[in-house]
Protein backbone atom coordinates (compact mmCIF):
# COMPACT_ATOMS: atom_id res chain seq x y z
CA UNK A 1 0.00 0.00 0.00
CA UNK A 2 1.08 2.98 -0.75
CA UNK A 3 0.57 6.44 1.60
CA UNK A 4 0.78 9.72 0.57
CA UNK A 5 2.12 12.65 2.33
CA UNK A 6 1.05 12.44 6.21
CA UNK A 7 -0.97 9.44 5.79
CA UNK A 8 -1.00 6.66 8.28
CA UNK A 9 -2.62 3.85 9.57
CA UNK A 10 -3.77 3.47 13.02
CA UNK A 11 -3.56 -0.02 15.04
CA UNK A 12 -7.39 -0.26 14.69
CA UNK A 13 -6.89 0.11 10.64
CA UNK A 14 -7.97 3.54 10.63
CA UNK A 15 -6.52 6.31 7.96
CA UNK A 16 -5.01 9.31 9.05
CA UNK A 17 -4.27 12.00 6.98
CA UNK A 18 -2.22 15.24 9.33
CA UNK A 19 -3.17 13.31 12.13
CA UNK A 20 -6.86 13.21 12.13
CA UNK A 21 -8.98 10.05 11.71
CA UNK A 22 -10.64 9.92 8.70
CA UNK A 23 -13.68 7.90 9.90
CA UNK A 24 -14.25 11.19 12.18
CA UNK A 25 -13.49 13.19 9.60
CA UNK A 26 -16.69 11.15 7.72
CA UNK A 27 -18.69 11.49 10.65
CA UNK A 28 -18.37 14.84 11.11
CA UNK A 29 -18.38 16.29 7.59
CA UNK A 30 -20.85 13.77 5.70
CA UNK A 31 -19.21 11.81 2.32
CA UNK A 32 -18.29 12.56 -0.01
CA UNK A 33 -15.76 14.32 1.57
CA UNK A 34 -12.29 15.94 -0.51
CA UNK A 35 -9.44 16.22 2.52
CA UNK A 36 -6.26 17.93 1.76
CA UNK A 37 -2.86 17.32 3.50
CA UNK A 38 -1.93 20.81 3.49
CA UNK A 39 1.67 20.18 5.46
CA UNK A 40 1.94 17.94 2.12
CA UNK A 41 0.85 20.97 0.18
CA UNK A 42 3.41 23.15 2.33
CA UNK A 43 6.37 20.52 1.58
CA UNK A 44 6.05 20.86 -2.53
CA UNK A 45 5.43 24.72 -2.30
CA UNK A 46 8.97 24.86 -0.47
CA UNK A 47 10.57 21.95 -2.81
CA UNK A 48 9.97 23.93 -6.07
CA UNK A 49 11.28 26.81 -4.23
CA UNK A 50 14.32 25.57 -2.43
CA UNK A 51 15.37 24.10 -6.55
CA UNK A 52 15.98 28.07 -7.46
CA UNK A 53 16.84 29.70 -4.03
CA UNK A 54 19.65 26.65 -4.54
CA UNK A 55 20.69 27.46 -7.65
CA UNK A 56 20.50 30.87 -7.45
CA UNK A 57 17.60 32.08 -10.18
CA UNK A 58 15.46 34.36 -9.51
CA UNK A 59 11.87 32.98 -10.00
CA UNK A 60 7.94 33.15 -9.56
CA UNK A 61 6.30 29.61 -8.29
CA UNK A 62 2.58 30.51 -9.46
CA UNK A 63 -0.07 27.88 -8.25
CA UNK A 64 -2.38 27.24 -11.42
CA UNK A 65 -5.21 27.08 -9.32
CA UNK A 66 -7.73 25.66 -11.69
CA UNK A 67 -6.37 22.38 -10.72
CA UNK A 68 -8.09 23.40 -6.85
CA UNK A 69 -9.88 26.42 -6.65
CA UNK A 70 -11.10 27.87 -3.40
CA UNK A 71 -10.18 31.09 -0.70
CA UNK A 72 -8.32 28.77 1.61
CA UNK A 73 -6.16 27.26 -1.29
CA UNK A 74 -4.95 30.90 -1.84
CA UNK A 75 -4.68 31.70 1.39
CA UNK A 76 -2.35 28.64 1.49
CA UNK A 77 -0.66 29.57 -1.46
CA UNK A 78 0.08 33.07 -0.21
CA UNK A 79 1.55 31.95 3.13
CA UNK A 80 3.81 29.77 0.99
CA UNK A 81 4.69 32.86 -1.00
CA UNK A 82 3.68 31.49 -4.29
CA UNK A 83 2.33 33.60 -7.52
CA UNK A 84 -1.26 32.66 -8.92
CA UNK A 85 -2.57 31.95 -11.86
CA UNK A 86 -6.41 32.39 -12.43
CA UNK A 87 -8.37 31.77 -16.00
CA UNK A 88 -11.03 33.44 -15.75
CA UNK A 89 -13.02 36.37 -13.99
CA UNK A 90 -14.27 33.66 -11.44
CA UNK A 91 -11.11 32.68 -10.13
CA UNK A 92 -9.69 35.95 -10.08
CA UNK A 93 -12.85 36.69 -7.86
CA UNK A 94 -11.78 34.23 -5.66
CA UNK A 95 -8.11 35.16 -5.90
CA UNK A 96 -8.83 38.97 -4.66
CA UNK A 97 -11.58 38.02 -2.24
CA UNK A 98 -9.09 35.45 -0.50
CA UNK A 99 -6.79 38.76 -0.13
CA UNK A 100 -4.19 37.42 -2.47
CA UNK A 101 -1.68 40.25 -3.54
CA UNK A 102 -2.98 41.80 -7.37
CA UNK A 103 0.62 41.89 -8.38
CA UNK A 104 1.65 38.38 -7.95
CA UNK A 105 -2.05 37.00 -10.02
CA UNK A 106 -1.14 35.92 -13.65
CA UNK A 107 -4.35 35.68 -15.61
CA UNK A 108 -4.15 33.35 -18.51
CA UNK A 109 -7.53 32.62 -20.90
CA UNK A 110 -7.63 31.80 -24.73
CA UNK A 111 -10.44 33.95 -24.76
CA UNK A 112 -10.79 36.49 -21.91
CA UNK A 113 -13.81 38.58 -22.48
CA UNK A 114 -13.59 42.22 -22.21
CA UNK A 115 -14.94 42.56 -18.85
CA UNK A 116 -12.56 40.06 -17.29
CA UNK A 117 -10.06 42.17 -19.19
CA UNK A 118 -11.66 45.37 -17.81
CA UNK A 119 -11.79 43.36 -14.11
CA UNK A 120 -7.97 42.19 -14.51
CA UNK A 121 -6.68 45.47 -15.11
CA UNK A 122 -9.30 47.76 -12.42
CA UNK A 123 -7.84 44.86 -9.84
CA UNK A 124 -3.96 45.51 -10.76
CA UNK A 125 -2.76 42.35 -11.25
CA UNK A 126 0.67 40.88 -12.17
CA UNK A 127 0.29 40.61 -15.64
CA UNK A 128 -1.63 39.14 -18.05
CA UNK A 129 -0.95 35.91 -20.12
CA UNK A 130 -1.89 37.06 -23.58
CA UNK A 131 -2.87 34.20 -25.95
CA UNK A 132 -3.80 35.10 -29.35
CA UNK A 133 -3.32 38.13 -31.39
CA UNK A 134 -7.37 39.17 -31.36
CA UNK A 135 -6.68 39.13 -27.55
CA UNK A 136 -3.74 41.02 -27.69
CA UNK A 137 -5.65 43.87 -29.94
CA UNK A 138 -8.45 43.46 -27.42
CA UNK A 139 -5.96 44.36 -24.60
CA UNK A 140 -3.98 47.26 -26.25
CA UNK A 141 -7.79 48.74 -27.12
CA UNK A 142 -8.75 48.50 -23.58
CA UNK A 143 -5.88 49.86 -21.80
CA UNK A 144 -6.06 52.73 -24.17
CA UNK A 145 -9.62 54.08 -23.63
CA UNK A 146 -8.87 53.76 -19.82
CA UNK A 147 -5.25 54.98 -20.40
CA UNK A 148 -3.48 52.07 -18.20
CA UNK A 149 -0.62 50.04 -18.47
CA UNK A 150 -0.26 46.43 -18.46
CA UNK A 151 2.88 43.96 -18.21
CA UNK A 152 2.07 40.86 -20.37
CA UNK A 153 3.35 37.67 -21.42
CA UNK A 154 3.09 36.22 -24.46
CA UNK A 155 1.83 32.64 -24.37
CA UNK A 156 3.92 30.94 -27.36
CA UNK A 157 3.04 27.36 -28.62
CA UNK A 158 7.12 25.92 -29.12
CA UNK A 159 5.22 22.75 -31.39
CA UNK A 160 6.25 20.08 -28.76
CA UNK A 161 4.54 16.98 -28.63
CA UNK A 162 4.77 15.77 -24.64
CA UNK A 163 3.86 12.07 -24.08
CA UNK A 164 0.84 12.50 -22.34
CA UNK A 165 -3.16 12.30 -22.77
CA UNK A 166 -4.29 13.80 -25.82
CA UNK A 167 -6.61 16.24 -23.80
CA UNK A 168 -4.52 17.46 -21.85
CA UNK A 169 -1.59 18.17 -24.34
CA UNK A 170 -1.01 21.82 -24.89
CA UNK A 171 2.59 22.77 -26.61
CA UNK A 172 1.98 21.07 -29.94
CA UNK A 173 1.09 23.39 -33.05
CA UNK A 174 -2.70 22.34 -33.73
CA UNK A 175 -3.49 23.57 -30.57
CA UNK A 176 -6.17 26.43 -29.00
CA UNK A 177 -3.72 27.63 -26.70
CA UNK A 178 -0.74 29.98 -27.64
CA UNK A 179 0.89 32.12 -30.52
CA UNK A 180 2.29 29.60 -32.95
CA UNK A 181 6.74 30.15 -33.06
CA UNK A 182 7.28 28.12 -36.10
CA UNK A 183 4.86 30.17 -38.53
CA UNK A 184 5.67 33.75 -36.94
CA UNK A 185 2.37 34.14 -35.54
CA UNK A 186 4.53 35.05 -32.26
CA UNK A 187 7.06 37.45 -33.77
CA UNK A 188 3.84 39.40 -35.37
CA UNK A 189 2.54 39.46 -31.74
CA UNK A 190 5.70 40.16 -30.32
CA UNK A 191 6.55 43.67 -32.82
CA UNK A 192 3.33 44.64 -32.11
CA UNK A 193 2.93 44.53 -28.67
CA UNK A 194 6.37 46.19 -28.66
CA UNK A 195 5.56 49.19 -30.16
CA UNK A 196 2.79 49.35 -27.79
CA UNK A 197 3.01 52.47 -25.51
CA UNK A 198 0.90 50.59 -22.60
CA UNK A 199 1.86 47.22 -23.10
CA UNK A 200 5.12 46.03 -21.22
CA UNK A 201 6.19 42.67 -22.69
CA UNK A 202 7.82 40.79 -19.65
CA UNK A 203 8.74 38.07 -21.71
CA UNK A 204 7.49 34.39 -22.75
CA UNK A 205 5.19 31.81 -21.57
CA UNK A 206 4.87 28.15 -22.95
CA UNK A 207 2.96 25.29 -21.39
CA UNK A 208 3.48 21.92 -23.20
CA UNK A 209 0.76 19.70 -21.55
CA UNK A 210 -0.31 18.34 -18.15
CA UNK A 211 1.23 14.64 -16.45
CA UNK A 212 4.23 14.65 -17.79
CA UNK A 213 6.75 12.16 -16.44
CA UNK A 214 10.08 13.38 -18.23
CA UNK A 215 12.14 16.47 -18.51
CA UNK A 216 12.82 15.64 -21.87
CA UNK A 217 9.93 17.58 -23.43
CA UNK A 218 10.21 20.56 -21.12
CA UNK A 219 13.86 20.45 -22.10
CA UNK A 220 13.20 20.50 -26.19
CA UNK A 221 10.82 23.31 -25.49
CA UNK A 222 13.43 25.30 -24.02
CA UNK A 223 15.70 25.18 -26.80
CA UNK A 224 12.78 25.86 -29.30
CA UNK A 225 12.20 28.56 -27.31
CA UNK A 226 16.18 29.97 -27.31
CA UNK A 227 16.06 28.98 -31.13
CA UNK A 228 13.44 32.07 -31.35
CA UNK A 229 14.57 34.12 -29.12
CA UNK A 230 17.88 34.30 -30.60
CA UNK A 231 16.46 35.43 -33.59
CA UNK A 232 14.30 37.92 -32.24
CA UNK A 233 17.73 39.25 -30.16
CA UNK A 234 19.51 39.47 -33.42
CA UNK A 235 16.29 40.91 -35.39
CA UNK A 236 14.51 43.37 -33.25
CA UNK A 237 16.89 43.57 -30.12
CA UNK A 238 14.12 41.64 -27.69
CA UNK A 239 15.36 39.41 -25.35
CA UNK A 240 13.02 38.59 -22.37
CA UNK A 241 13.26 39.09 -18.62
CA UNK A 242 10.46 36.41 -17.78
CA UNK A 243 10.76 33.02 -18.98
CA UNK A 244 7.26 30.68 -17.66
CA UNK A 245 7.49 27.71 -18.63
CA UNK A 246 3.86 26.86 -17.29
CA UNK A 247 3.23 23.56 -15.01
CA UNK A 248 2.93 19.86 -16.33
CA UNK A 249 4.79 18.12 -13.56
CA UNK A 250 3.17 14.60 -13.67
CA UNK A 251 2.11 12.94 -10.32
CA UNK A 252 1.88 9.17 -8.73
CA UNK A 253 -2.03 7.70 -9.28
CA UNK A 254 -1.13 4.28 -8.79
CA UNK A 255 2.25 2.38 -9.23
CA UNK A 256 1.84 2.45 -13.38
CA UNK A 257 2.73 5.97 -12.92
CA UNK A 258 6.60 6.55 -12.78
CA UNK A 259 7.35 10.76 -12.12
CA UNK A 260 10.19 12.29 -10.74
CA UNK A 261 10.65 14.28 -7.68
CA UNK A 262 9.05 17.67 -8.30
CA UNK A 263 12.47 19.10 -7.70
CA UNK A 264 14.04 16.84 -10.78
CA UNK A 265 11.98 18.80 -13.39
CA UNK A 266 12.70 21.93 -12.21
CA UNK A 267 16.76 21.54 -11.92
CA UNK A 268 16.34 20.29 -15.54
CA UNK A 269 14.84 23.59 -17.00
CA UNK A 270 17.17 26.33 -14.91
CA UNK A 271 19.76 23.57 -16.34
CA UNK A 272 19.06 23.66 -19.77
CA UNK A 273 18.25 27.48 -19.36
CA UNK A 274 21.65 28.31 -18.16
CA UNK A 275 22.70 26.24 -21.21
CA UNK A 276 21.06 28.37 -23.27
CA UNK A 277 22.45 31.81 -21.71
CA UNK A 278 25.70 30.82 -22.60
CA UNK A 279 25.23 31.55 -26.15
CA UNK A 280 23.87 35.24 -24.74
CA UNK A 281 27.19 36.54 -23.29
CA UNK A 282 26.19 40.47 -22.82
CA UNK A 283 22.05 39.02 -21.80
CA UNK A 284 21.03 38.75 -17.98
CA UNK A 285 19.75 35.45 -17.25
CA UNK A 286 15.69 35.42 -17.37
CA UNK A 287 13.61 35.30 -14.42
CA UNK A 288 12.55 32.01 -14.66
CA UNK A 289 8.13 31.21 -13.66
CA UNK A 290 6.68 27.81 -13.04
CA UNK A 291 2.94 27.42 -12.67
CA UNK A 292 2.15 23.66 -11.22
CA UNK A 293 -1.01 22.89 -10.06
CA UNK A 294 -1.10 18.88 -10.21
CA UNK A 295 2.35 18.50 -8.68
CA UNK A 296 1.09 20.82 -5.74
CA UNK A 297 -2.30 19.72 -4.62
CA UNK A 298 -2.91 16.46 -6.94
CA UNK A 299 -1.58 13.78 -3.89
CA UNK A 300 -2.73 15.94 -0.69
CA UNK A 301 -6.13 15.72 -1.96
CA UNK A 302 -8.26 12.31 -0.82
CA UNK A 303 -11.80 11.51 -1.42
CA UNK A 304 -13.48 9.94 1.52
CA UNK A 305 -16.69 8.23 -0.01
CA UNK A 306 -19.19 5.78 1.84
CA UNK A 307 -19.60 2.69 0.43
CA UNK A 308 -23.45 1.15 -0.26
CA UNK A 309 -24.99 -1.25 -2.79
CA UNK A 310 -22.98 -4.29 -4.29
CA UNK A 311 -23.97 -6.17 -7.25
CA UNK A 312 -21.66 -9.56 -8.17
CA UNK A 313 -21.85 -10.77 -11.79
CA UNK A 314 -20.55 -14.23 -10.85
CA UNK A 315 -17.52 -14.77 -13.25
CA UNK A 316 -17.45 -11.20 -14.19
CA UNK A 317 -17.47 -8.30 -11.81
CA UNK A 318 -18.37 -7.33 -8.67
CA UNK A 319 -19.86 -3.48 -8.43
CA UNK A 320 -19.46 -1.62 -5.29
CA UNK A 321 -21.37 1.59 -5.16
CA UNK A 322 -20.01 4.52 -3.44
CA UNK A 323 -21.97 8.08 -2.79
CA UNK A 324 -20.59 9.93 -5.08
CA UNK A 325 -18.75 9.27 -8.56
CA UNK A 326 -18.40 11.64 -12.12
CA UNK A 327 -20.24 14.60 -10.48
CA UNK A 328 -17.16 14.72 -8.14
CA UNK A 329 -13.84 13.02 -9.76
CA UNK A 330 -14.61 13.15 -13.41
CA UNK A 331 -11.26 12.19 -14.64
CA UNK A 332 -11.67 8.29 -15.19
CA UNK A 333 -14.50 8.72 -17.44
CA UNK A 334 -12.97 12.24 -19.41
CA UNK A 335 -9.36 10.64 -19.24
CA UNK A 336 -9.07 6.70 -18.60
CA UNK A 337 -8.00 8.04 -15.31
CA UNK A 338 -6.97 5.44 -12.82
CA UNK A 339 -6.75 5.90 -8.79
CA UNK A 340 -5.94 3.81 -5.38
CA UNK A 341 -8.11 3.15 -2.92
CA UNK A 342 -8.30 1.48 0.18
CA UNK A 343 -11.40 0.51 2.70
CA UNK A 344 -10.55 3.79 5.44
CA UNK A 345 -11.66 2.03 8.37
CA UNK A 346 -10.26 -1.16 7.56
CA UNK A 347 -6.63 -0.31 5.92
CA UNK A 348 -4.91 -3.60 7.71
CA UNK A 349 -6.91 -6.32 6.87
CA UNK A 350 -5.90 -7.89 3.47
CA UNK A 351 -6.47 -6.79 0.36
CA UNK A 352 -7.67 -9.55 -1.68
CA UNK A 353 -10.72 -9.20 -3.72
CA UNK A 354 -11.05 -7.95 -6.93
CA UNK A 355 -13.82 -5.23 -7.72
CA UNK A 356 -14.76 -1.93 -9.42
CA UNK A 357 -15.96 1.05 -8.26
CA UNK A 358 -18.80 2.73 -9.42
CA UNK A 359 -20.51 6.01 -8.68
CA UNK A 360 -24.33 7.06 -8.56
CA UNK A 361 -24.74 8.92 -11.30
CA UNK A 362 -27.12 8.00 -14.76
CA UNK A 363 -24.22 6.44 -16.62
CA UNK A 364 -22.44 3.57 -17.16
CA UNK A 365 -19.12 5.33 -17.72
CA UNK A 366 -19.48 6.27 -14.29
CA UNK A 367 -16.91 4.14 -12.64
CA UNK A 368 -14.33 5.74 -9.81
CA UNK A 369 -11.94 2.49 -10.22
CA UNK A 370 -12.66 -0.60 -12.64
CA UNK A 371 -9.91 -2.87 -10.96
CA UNK A 372 -9.07 -2.92 -7.58
CA UNK A 373 -8.25 -5.05 -4.94
CA UNK A 374 -10.18 -4.30 -1.26
CA UNK A 375 -11.25 -6.46 1.83
CA UNK A 376 -14.59 -7.73 1.19
CA UNK A 377 -16.62 -4.25 1.78
CA UNK A 378 -19.90 -3.74 3.95
CA UNK A 379 -22.38 -1.02 3.18
CA UNK A 380 -21.37 1.67 5.89
CA UNK A 381 -17.43 0.95 4.94
CA UNK A 382 -15.69 4.24 4.18
CA UNK A 383 -13.72 4.47 0.64
CA UNK A 384 -10.29 6.45 0.42
CA UNK A 385 -9.36 7.07 -2.94
CA UNK A 386 -5.92 8.83 -3.03
CA UNK A 387 -4.92 11.56 -5.18
CA UNK A 388 -7.73 13.63 -6.17
CA UNK A 389 -6.58 16.89 -4.91
CA UNK A 390 -6.28 17.98 -8.64
CA UNK A 391 -8.63 18.35 -11.01
CA UNK A 392 -11.28 16.57 -9.40
CA UNK A 393 -13.53 19.38 -6.74
CA UNK A 394 -12.77 22.02 -9.68
CA UNK A 395 -14.22 19.61 -12.62
CA UNK A 396 -16.94 18.64 -10.16
CA UNK A 397 -20.57 19.20 -11.61
CA UNK A 398 -24.20 19.00 -10.17
CA UNK A 399 -25.13 16.36 -13.10
CA UNK A 400 -27.94 14.60 -12.14
CA UNK A 401 -28.27 17.28 -9.36
CA UNK A 402 -25.29 16.12 -7.18
CA UNK A 403 -24.60 18.12 -4.61
CA UNK A 404 -21.27 19.11 -4.73
CA UNK A 405 -18.81 17.65 -1.53
CA UNK A 406 -17.63 19.47 1.63
CA UNK A 407 -13.62 20.07 1.56
CA UNK A 408 -11.77 20.10 4.49
CA UNK A 409 -7.71 21.13 5.51
CA UNK A 410 -5.99 18.75 7.99
CA UNK A 411 -2.90 19.42 9.59
CA UNK A 412 -1.26 18.94 12.66
CA UNK A 413 -4.06 16.99 14.26
CA UNK A 414 -6.59 19.90 13.05
CA UNK A 415 -9.55 19.85 10.51
CA UNK A 416 -10.62 22.77 8.85
CA UNK A 417 -13.84 22.99 6.98
CA UNK A 418 -12.91 25.29 3.92
CA UNK A 419 -15.85 24.60 1.57
CA UNK A 420 -19.13 23.76 2.46
CA UNK A 421 -21.28 20.34 1.16
CA UNK A 422 -23.84 22.34 -1.07
CA UNK A 423 -27.52 21.59 -0.04
CA UNK A 424 -30.40 20.81 -2.04
CA UNK A 425 -31.43 24.54 -1.19
CA UNK A 426 -27.94 25.61 -3.34
CA UNK A 427 -29.33 23.71 -6.05
CA UNK A 428 -32.08 25.19 -6.81
CA UNK A 429 -30.71 29.10 -5.78
CA UNK A 430 -30.15 29.89 -9.45
CA UNK A 431 -33.54 28.29 -10.70
CA UNK A 432 -36.56 30.85 -11.83
CA UNK A 433 -39.46 29.23 -11.65
CA UNK A 434 -42.18 28.74 -14.45
CA UNK A 435 -44.01 32.36 -14.83
CA UNK A 436 -47.89 30.67 -14.77
CA UNK A 437 -47.40 27.14 -13.45
CA UNK A 438 -49.30 24.85 -16.20
CA UNK A 439 -48.76 24.33 -19.55
CA UNK A 440 -50.80 24.49 -22.63
CA UNK A 441 -51.88 21.21 -23.63
C1 LIG B 1 -1.09 27.39 -18.88
C2 LIG B 1 -1.12 26.33 -17.86
N1 LIG B 1 -0.31 26.46 -16.79
C3 LIG B 1 -0.31 25.54 -15.81
C4 LIG B 1 -1.11 24.42 -15.88
C5 LIG B 1 -1.03 23.45 -14.75
O1 LIG B 1 -0.71 22.20 -15.17
P1 LIG B 1 -0.45 21.05 -14.12
O2 LIG B 1 -1.64 20.98 -13.26
O3 LIG B 1 -0.29 19.86 -14.96
O4 LIG B 1 0.78 21.41 -13.37
C6 LIG B 1 -1.95 24.25 -16.97
C7 LIG B 1 -2.77 23.03 -17.13
O5 LIG B 1 -2.39 22.16 -17.89
C8 LIG B 1 -1.96 25.22 -17.99
O6 LIG B 1 -2.76 25.12 -19.03
N1 LIG C 1 -8.02 18.69 -16.12
C1 LIG C 1 -6.89 17.93 -16.60
C2 LIG C 1 -5.70 18.74 -16.80
C3 LIG C 1 -5.93 19.98 -17.55
C4 LIG C 1 -4.86 20.90 -17.24
C5 LIG C 1 -5.21 22.32 -17.53
N2 LIG C 1 -4.68 22.79 -18.79
C6 LIG C 1 -6.67 16.72 -15.72
O1 LIG C 1 -7.45 16.43 -14.89
O2 LIG C 1 -5.72 16.01 -15.86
Amino acid sequence: MHLYGTMKIEENGHLTIGGVNTSDLAKEYGTPLYVYDTALIRERARGFQNVFKKENVPYQVAYASKAFSCMAIMQLAEEEGLSLDVVSGGELYTALASGFPPERIHFHGNNKSEEEIRFALRSKIGCFVVDNEDELTLLEDICQETQQETAILLRVTPGIEAHTHDYILTGQEDSKFGLDVQNGQAARALKKALNSEVLEVLGIHCHIGSQIFETAGFTMAIQTLFRFIGEWDEKIGYFPAVLNLGGGFGIRYTEEDTPLSPETYVKAMIDEVKEQMANFSGRQMPEIWIEPGRSLVGDAGTTLYTIGTQKDIPGVRRYIAVDGGMSDNIRPALYQAKYDAILANRANEEASQLMSVAGKCCESGDMLIWDILLPSPQKGDLLAVFCTGAYGYSMASNYNRMTKPAVVFVENGEAQLVVRRESYEDLSLHDVPLRKHSMTR
